[in-house]
């Protein structure tokens, strides 16, 4: 018999949910023009939406609070974060910036010029964003598979060293400022890359002279792949597999939002002396001074202390086997999902979800909506809203993937909300057919999707046709 495990922590206090009627979501979600971005926390039952500065912190963490030193300069809550970037990640210098794209933006600020090109595996929203406010181009590196929702593949989330080096020849590495390697990879669906292809990488970077920057923000999660699925690495500590990981880079940004288990906050980290005596300059204009750099004493000693707790083996065990236990679900019901399962989030393949419609009728963004409105479940679109479009022709830019994210906050819910989640795709996909597309009505120029509105297709006035089915 296999036996079965437990969330490796007990609940200390409690925070109620919210348990609306179905009147009372339709209401919510066309006050939010259908966008789940914009629906109000407390009308959401089981919130979805992100993993992002919504994990629950540790007794530990709320006590380091109280202890947080407030000073503007040389604060002793600085002195700790700094340590404990030091000593799990193996950085030399590390500057704090109040979340990952504060982190972002210094980095593409510092080291890309106009006409340059970013290499990455797979675009991130707000990363390519600053890659492309400074006059960068983004191409994208990553293996062809991680564009194919079904292919199985151990390391989706791989660079395809074929094009990284036909994009160096083709551009030169003067053009070149870095390689971003996201891991793991959030718009391939939490998809983690082997330690092999980062050692590839990293060799034919050095050996053009090109430096690799990490996007760390889910870094805990891809060691955990590397120990599962990675020959030789099965035995060694989590701990161990991350220094090796970051020793394959020059540096890194970081989220500390999503694996240093806390609301808020991040950094970037560089082995490099004067690139970092240009942050330190650099920092000073957009985040505050380089000993908070956006964060509160308290805030950088609450994430020095989750850097710690994320890096033990039992904890990141549990957080994997619970997403996956999500989605082992879904794939057991016959629903089109991302695979294999990645670290963060379960993603719903809404293009075979929804294959009545096209991908300009917005299906990934629908089956948001009518998924909130089924159960409450807050879920978020990563499909072609996401994607936005295009700097010069102008039109949508139609990425292969269009999915819906259930991410999961770490440390927050239980199995029993997983298993709330499942019924609902379940029931949903079982009526599929009843629901109809969406129009855009509102379109903001930058970074679309948190502010965008929507309105059912007029066609179709109702999202979901069928109201006797989602009532419950
Ligand atoms: C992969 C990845 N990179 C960067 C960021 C940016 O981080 P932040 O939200 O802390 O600005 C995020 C989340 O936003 C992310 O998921
Ligand atoms: N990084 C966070 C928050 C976020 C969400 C969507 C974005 O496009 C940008 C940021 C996430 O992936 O959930």
């Amino acid at each position: 018999m296999k036996r079965r495990t437990a969330e490796p922590y007990k609940i200390k206090a409690v925070e109620p949910l919210a348990m609306l009627s179905y009147e009372e979501r339709k209401d919510a979600l066309e006050r939010a023009g259908y966008n789940t971005f914009l629906i109000d926390s407390h009308d959401v039952y089981i919130d979805l939406l992100t993993d992002s500065g919504t994990s629950a912190m540790s007794d530990r963490q709320w006590g380091a609070l109280m202890v947080g030193d407030e000073a503007y300069a040389g604060s002793k809550s600085w002195k700790k974060l700094e340590q404990a970037v030091r000593e799990v990640y193996g950085y030399k210098y590390v500057l704090p910036t109040h979340q990952g794209r504060g982190a972002e933006n210094l980095l593409s600020q510092l080291k890309i010029k106009q006409g340059d090109v970013v290499p990455g595996n797979m675009y991130f929203t707000t990363t390519r964003a600053h890659q492309e406010l400074n006059g960068a181009r983004f191409v994208d590196i990553i293996i062809d598979e991680a564009h194919d929702p079904s292919y199985e593949h151990p390391f989706k989330g791989n660079v395809d060293i074929k094009k990284l080096e036909s994009l160096i020849h083709e551009v030169g590495s003067e053009r070149i400022p870095y390689v971003c390697l996201a891991v793991t990879v959030n718009m391939a669906g939490g998809q983690p890359v082997s330690m092999q292809n980062m050692k590839e990488v990293y060799e034919l970077c050095q050996y053009h002279g090109i430096d690799v920057m990490l996007d760390a923000t889910r870094c805990v999660e891809n060691a955990y792949f590397i120990k599962e699925r990675e020959a030789g690495y099965e035995n060694h500590k989590i701990k161990d597999i991350l220094k090796e990981m970051f020793s394959y880079s020059d540096g890194c940004t970081m989220s500390g939002k999503k694996d240093c288990l806390v609301n808020i906050g991040g950094f970037l980290a560089m082995n490099d002396e004067e690139l970092y005596a240009r942050s330190r300059e650099l920092v000073v204009v957009y985040e505050g001074m380089p000993s908070y750099g956006g964060m509160a004493g308290r805030d950088m000693e609450a994430m020095a202390q989750g850097i710690y707790e994320s890096i033990d083996d039992h904890y990141i065990q549990h957080r994997i086997q619970q997403v996956r236990y999500l989605g082992q679900q879904l794939i057991d019901a016959g629903i089109p999902v991302v695979q294999p399962i990645g670290g963060h989030a379960v993603y719903l393949d809404a293009r075979q979800f929804l294959s009545h419609l096209s991908q300009e009728e917005f299906p990934a963004q629908a089956l948001a909506a009518a998924l909130y409105l089924d159960s409450g479940v807050r879920a978020m679109e990563r499909g072609i809203v996401s994607a936005g479009r295009n700097k010069d022709t102008g039109e949508h830019n139609k990425p292969k993937l269009e999915l819906v994210r259930l991410t999961i906050p770490r440390r927050v819910y239980t199995n029993n909300h997983m298993d709330v989640v499942a019924d609902s795709v379940i029931a949903l996909y079982e009526k599929r057919r009843n629901i109809s597309g969406l129009r855009m009505d509102y379109e903001p120029p930058t970074l679309r999707f948190f502010n965008a509105r929507f309105s059912p297709l007029a066609q179709n006035a109702e999202l979901i046709a069928d109201h006797e089915l989602v009532e419950g």
